[in-house]
């Protein structure tokens, strides 16, 4: 298996800002958008390209799996000759094959319904804590679908999918209230499923609907008919027509979930951040950053260049529910510590099997900085205090590094173990961050 990057203890001291930061951040490519584009590109029936995808741990892992099972994924500029470019050549998918899912949600999900289409074993691993994540919504649904998945019984990984060429599909009941890409995941490869696929929704509330749009979207974007609860459909059902996908010349937006740590920068510091290619219409759930951030002080203005947000000295508490934005969680946390009142997040207990238990690892390490936050059932209580310094473990977990960092800006003194497992979705960070800081 691919050595983990992220497994590295050494600390990083957290710049602090000693004034307003005044900066343009250009952010990499959105991980959630480049790798919905590798698989339905992988799915096509005609080359395609990605220009600008992100290349990240969790794409080039992705992109390594695609590679194992006979896509070729070549690198080069983009059809008008400007910018880096994947061009994806589809190929029928073949098994036998490794993959390497590392940590991340969307290969280990969206990459089962791919692998049933292969014409061979497919064995997927990854690291530790991919055993811990939830992962029975897809396995479960893809034997009622019609196909032969060995696990040990757990509903995790590892597991190894026997692909038969092609699948049935059809209809199925999945209880998606872990994770929102269990429906993503039968969605993407829905359209290349004998019949293709109709998915219900039957457990409590569902989170990250912006990412199910995003799926809908992209899903329509290369061809594929897609009836969903917001287009006349039956709530929590969504239903995809077989038929073949267009490979087209998709240029990826800017991830907007990774520029939350420099908006949440001009926030904290009374500076103002650029971001250039901010998009004016996005299904990426960062694009609420631009609502929540103005309640908590700052304000933004969205220009045909890009969003310019600007902090104002203050920085209030909030009461949120951030069931559909819950990536935004530990960035949100780190501001409201050093807010002027309390705040409540909300709607997020799924977030305690993300990359890592947030909510813990969220409550434990502001709390060794000085701070008072306390888990409540499905989220956090944060009452702002005067914090201190110290080290801010991040388990490797890449919004736990930028979160700290948020907080260093306002706290000297505070240490970032484990800097670099950022790159799973943004392994420029610690140079973005310092090159904003001495802009
Ligand atoms: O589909 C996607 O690209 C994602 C969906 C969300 O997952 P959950 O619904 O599991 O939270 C989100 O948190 C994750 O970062 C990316
Ligand atoms: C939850 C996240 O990632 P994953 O795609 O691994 O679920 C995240 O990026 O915040």
């Amino acid at each position: 298996m691919a050595p983990n990057p992220a497994a590295d203890t050494a600390l990083w001291p957290a710049p602090h800002a000693s004034g307003a930061v005044d900066a343009t951040v250009h952010v990499p490519g959105s991980k959630s958008v480049t790798n919905r584009a590798l698989v339905l590109a992988a799915l096509a029936s005609e080359p395609g390209w990605l220009r600008r995808p992100l290349r990240s741990r969790d794409t080039l892992l992705m992109a390594g799996a695609l590679r194992a099972m006979g896509v070729a994924i070549e690198e080069g500029v983009g059809p008008d000759g400007t910018g880096e470019a994947w061009r994806v050549l589809p190929t029928g998918l073949r098994g036998p094959a490794t993959v390497d899912v590392g940590n991340a949600g969307t290969v280990m999900r969206f990459l089962p319904p791919v692998a049933a289409l292969a014409d061979g074993p497919i064995r997927f691993d990854g690291d530790p804590r991919s055993y811990e994540r939830p992962l029975h919504g897809v396995i479960d649904a893809l034997r009622v679908l019609g196909a032969r998945i060995d696990d040990d019984g757990r509903g995790a990984l590892p597991l190894t999918v026997h692909g038969g060429g092609a699948l049935d599909g059809g209809p199925v009941e999945i209880d998606a209230s872990s994770s929102s890409q269990f429906v993503s995941a039968l969605l993407l490869s829905g359209p290349r499923f004998n019949q293709g696929v109709e998915v219900r929704h039957v457990g409590s509330a569902l989170p990250s609907m912006p990412h199910i749009r995003m799926t809908v979207d992209m899903l329509r974007a290369v061809g594929a008919q897609v009836d969903t609860p917001e287009s006349g459909g039956e709530p929590n059902v969504w239903r995809v027509t077989p038929g073949a996908l267009l490979g087209r010349d998709l240029t990826i937006e800017p991830d907007l979930s990774n520029a939350q740590p420099f908006l949440a920068a001009a926030l904290v510091t009374s500076g103002k951040v650029l971001i250039p290619d901010w998009p004016a219409r996005t299904t990426q759930p960062g694009d609420r950053l631009r609502e929540i951030f103005t309640e908590m002080g700052g304000s933004c203005e969205l220009t045909d260049y890009g969003l310019e947000f600007t902090g104002s000295g203050a920085i209030h508490g909030i009461d949120v529910d951030l069931s559909e934005v819950g990536e935004l969680t530990p960035g949100i946390a780190a501001v409201a510590a050093l807010a002027d009142s309390p705040s409540t997040l909300r709607g997020v207990s799924h977030l305690r099997l993300h990359e890592t238990d947030r909510l813990a690892a969220l409550t434990k390490e502001i709390n060794e900085l000085g701070g008072d936050v306390t888990e409540t059932a499905d989220g956090l209580h944060i009452r702002p205090r005067a914090l201190h310094s110290g080290v801010f473990h991040t388990y490797e977990d890449h919004r736990m590094a930028t979160a700290g960092a948020i907080i260093g800006l306002a706290v000297e003194g505070v240490q970032i173990e484990n800097v670099a497992t950022t790159a799973k979705t943004l392994p420029d960070f610690p140079a973005l961050w310092t090159g904003m800081l001495e802009a």
